[in-house]
């Protein structure tokens, strides 16, 4: 069989980004300070107390990086807005300069035919609003929803689609209840609350893009596949426990406008009983839904792992990723399957797929990183065949251009097509880079 899948005219070949992750200067030009400044710079919270003071000093960078994506043949860009440069205070007063910075970024991508795919929301919430109980207040979708409407009415003539929030459950269970990222709390009654509040501030971006906007807006979930380790009953409910704590904690209320029923059960008193008008307004109908795919998890039950009853097991038969995740692309065409079987097959990009390996040192200024190779050709090739199955994929955004500062991990894990090392600032090409640029010229993985 062809593993040539012809990808449809127009179909989007991007790279993706976030603001707190690349930019550097996090406090330039006026910007206000957000969680995960905070976050990082408190010992002990990030690999090698890194922070993302110098990450790919993309905030100083930003030209040389575009003439990247357009040497790479890139026809779209993922970024993300930091709310604080924009809203130093959250709230309010506009620093203009934060937001010039962001309008030169999308000209100089118009310039380059490259279309801009916004993220308002990417996990850096600015320390005033979370002084004042952050996403945890009941006022912070209507926060939330200010903030949007200042970039719509600045930036909407020119952005192709917007994600408003990216990845409501890590922000949620890894900030909330893991307190592995920011703002670092451990506490089984924030995340449900927290969570529905993202979606609120989802749901109300949306109604007010409605009212002014004129092109597309979605929401970006990481979705993950969960399998059970054997097929005894005990793994199978496991699975599907994780399943919907996962998966249809976030889709379930953003297309049925409801819950899934595991819910309360996973968290008991935890999960507060919340008013259905608000699960009326979360099912509102966003353009599209991106797809953040990296891995499946292979799930064992075990009652001592609370709120599921389950864990995450490491496989020892499967190849993995640096990050600890199991290469398994076949995940993402059945995720993307699902979306059509089960959720009425909405407009979907892949709005992030990629991953982190050992990367051998650069030599003659080039990095010969086979594995992502492989990882990405196998992973495009799975979002083709799903494709040929009729799903409405309508885009595919590598996560990332550029190795960055990966959140708990710092510097350790490498993502990008361009090896990056902040205190030196270059851009190195990957073999991936030039892998890439072929799949975007032939708009397709051909054999
Ligand atoms: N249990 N469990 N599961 C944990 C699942 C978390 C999956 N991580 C992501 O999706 C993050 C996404 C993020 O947008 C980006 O900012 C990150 O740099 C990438 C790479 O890490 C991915």
């Amino acid at each position: 069989m062809s593993t040539d899948h012809a990808f449809p005219p127009g179909f989007l070949w991007g790279a993706a980004t976030s603001a707190y992750q690349i930019e550097g200067d996090p406090l330039a030009d006026g910007a206000g300070p957000s969680i995960w400044h905070r976050f990082s710079h408190t010992p002990g919270r990030v690999a090698g107390n890194a922070t993302g003071d110098l990450a790919c000093d993309h905030y100083h960078r930003a030209q040389e990086d575009v003439a990247l994506m357009a040497n790479l043949g890139l026809n779209a860009y993922r970024f993300s807005i930091a709310w604080g440069r924009v809203l130093p205070d959250g709230r309010g007063r506009v620093n203009q300069r934060g937001l010039d910075f962001y309008q030169r970024l999308v000209d100089r991508l118009l310039e380059q035919d490259i279309q801009p795919m916004i993220t308002l929301y990417h996990w850096d919430l600015p320390t005033a609003l979370h002084d004042r109980g952050g996403w945890l207040n009941p006022e912070s979708p209507a926060w939330f929803a200010d903030y949007a409407q200042v970039l719509f009415r600045a930036l909407d003539d020119r952005v192709a689609a917007w994600v408003t929030i990216n990845e409501p459950w890590v922000a949620a269970v890894l900030g909330h209840l893991e307190g592995v990222h920011a703002p670092g709390h451990a506490d089984a009654f924030e995340a449900a609350r927290v969570t529905h509040h993202l979606l609120l501030a989802h749901a109300e971006a949306c109604a007010v893009y409605r009212a002014i906007g004129a092109h597309q807006i979605g929401i970006a979930l990481n979705l993950e596949p969960q399998y059970p380790a054997s097929d005894s009953a005990a793994d199978r409910a496991a699975a599907d426990r994780r399943d919907a704590f996962i998966n249809r904690w976030l889709l379930d209320p953003l297309f049925f406008g409801r819950y899934p029923e595991a819910m309360p059960a996973i968290f008991g008193p935890a999960w507060p009983d919340f008013p259905s008008a608000d699960l009326e307004r979360i099912r509102r109908p966003a353009d599209f839904i991106g797809v953040n795919y990296y891995s499946r998890g292979w799930v064992q039950a075990d009652p001592s792992a609370w709120p599921l009853g389950a864990t995450r097991i490491q496989r020892t038969d499967a190849p993995s990723t640096a990050m600890g995740w199991e290469v398994y692309p076949n995940g993402l065409t059945e995720t993307l399957l699902r979306l059509k079987t089960q959720y009425g097959n909405p407009p979907a990009y892949i709005t992030e797929n990629g991953a982190a390996f050992e990367d051998p040192a650069p030599v003659e200024d080039r990095v010969e990183d086979a594995h992502r190779v492989a990882y990405l050709r196998d992973h495009i090739t799975a979002a083709g065949a799903a494709l040929q199955e009729g799903v409405n994929l309508r885009g595919y955004f590598l996560w990332s251009l550029l190795d960055n500062f990966e959140w708990a991990e710092g510097y350790t894990k490498r993502f990008g097509l361009y090896r990056v090392d902040p205190e030196e600032q270059r851009r190195i090409p990957k073999a991936s880079a030039d892998f890439y640029r072929k799949v975007i010229a032939s708009n397709g993985v051909g054999m």
